[in-house]
């Protein structure tokens, strides 16, 4: 691992809503990613998941804190200076739903060649780019000629990973890369996260579901009510979660959960947390 983080996350703040209506969805959050790492956030619906990621890509303006991605200061950057980020492929961000990555009316071949084209990179050698990109994915050649409509929903959410791979960027965000997915393409899509792992790309993954998360992740990030309220090595936070929320997941997920924890103690967990 390099000495110098790929993502530096610091005191973020992110409110919704009119003034006197204000929500406050993500509260003074810190996280930091070593260069090759994976990192999953996980945290039930509505807890910030997404907000996180948006404010770490410019997508949401948070109010307070600060994001460096890659040495860079982009705490405060304009729309041009995002557009520039992306271009010069640094952070990559898969959407929940792969028909926002992907433009309706561009051929998978077109897609995935494009982030490559703006590069300045020659359109042969962006084609041959691409193929090897879809081939890392599992997806036949056959697929380039097609449009995102005339794909499922398992070969659109690959596609989209292929084409935030293309560019090879520094940091890919990943938002519930799997959870619309059947199990078969659930392990799919996982398998090919970890030889993306492997092959040392830095991701952030985002999921509602611990036990996707767990086989992947080197740390893990918990986020409850928008703080983050737990962070730590993989292992470490299953095997002695600190916070409650993070023993009622633990305990919730049926490939962790250990012989003695019972309904019992998850019920006595949701009593605490007032859920
Ligand atoms: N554009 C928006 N305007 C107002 N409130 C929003 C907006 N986007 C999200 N929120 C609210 O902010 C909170 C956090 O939402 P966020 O989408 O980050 O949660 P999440 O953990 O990603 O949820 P899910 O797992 O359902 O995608 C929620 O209460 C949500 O209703």
């Amino acid at each position: 691992m390099s000495a110098q983080p790929v993502l530096r996350v610091s005191g973020l703040d992110v409110y919704y809503g009119p003034r006197h209506r204000r929500r406050h969805a993500l509260r003074d959050a810190s996280l930091t990613l070593g260069s090759g790492e994976v990192v999953g956030v996980i945290g039930e619906t509505g807890s910030g998941k997404s907000t996180l990621a948006r404010a770490i890509v410019g997508l949401v303006r948070p109010t307070a804190g600060r994001v460096v991605i890659d040495g860079e200061d982009v705490t405060g950057y304009r729309n041009r200076q995002w557009r520039s980020l992306r271009r010069r492929g640094v952070v990559q961000y898969v959407f929940q739903d792969p028909l926002r990555s992907l433009d309706p009316d561009l051929t998978i071949e077109d897609s995935l060649v494009e982030p490559l084209l703006v590069q300045g990179i020659f359109r042969a050698e962006a084609v041959t780019r691409a193929r090897a990109y879809l081939s890392r994915v599992r997806l036949d050649e056959e697929l380039l000629r097609r449009l995102p409509g005339e794909l499922s929903g398992g070969q659109r959410q690959r596609v989209s990973l292929a084409r935030a791979l293309v560019a090879e960027p520094k940091l890919v965000i990943l938002d519930e890369p799997v959870s619309a997915l059947d199990s078969a393409n659930r392990v799919g899509v996982l398998e090919i996260l970890k030889e993306l792992r492997a092959g040392g790309v830095s991701l952030m993954f985002i999921s509602h579901d611990l036990g996707s998360v767990a086989g992947l992740a080197d740390r893990i990030a918990v986020l409850y009510q928008g703080a983050l309220v737990e962070t730590g090595p993989a292992e470490e936070v299953i095997a002695r979660p600190a916070h409650a929320y993070t023993r009622l997941l633990v305990n919730s997920a049926p490939t962790l959960r250990s012989a003695s924890a019972g309904r019992a103690e998850r019920e006595a967990l949701r009593a605490l947390l007032g859920t």
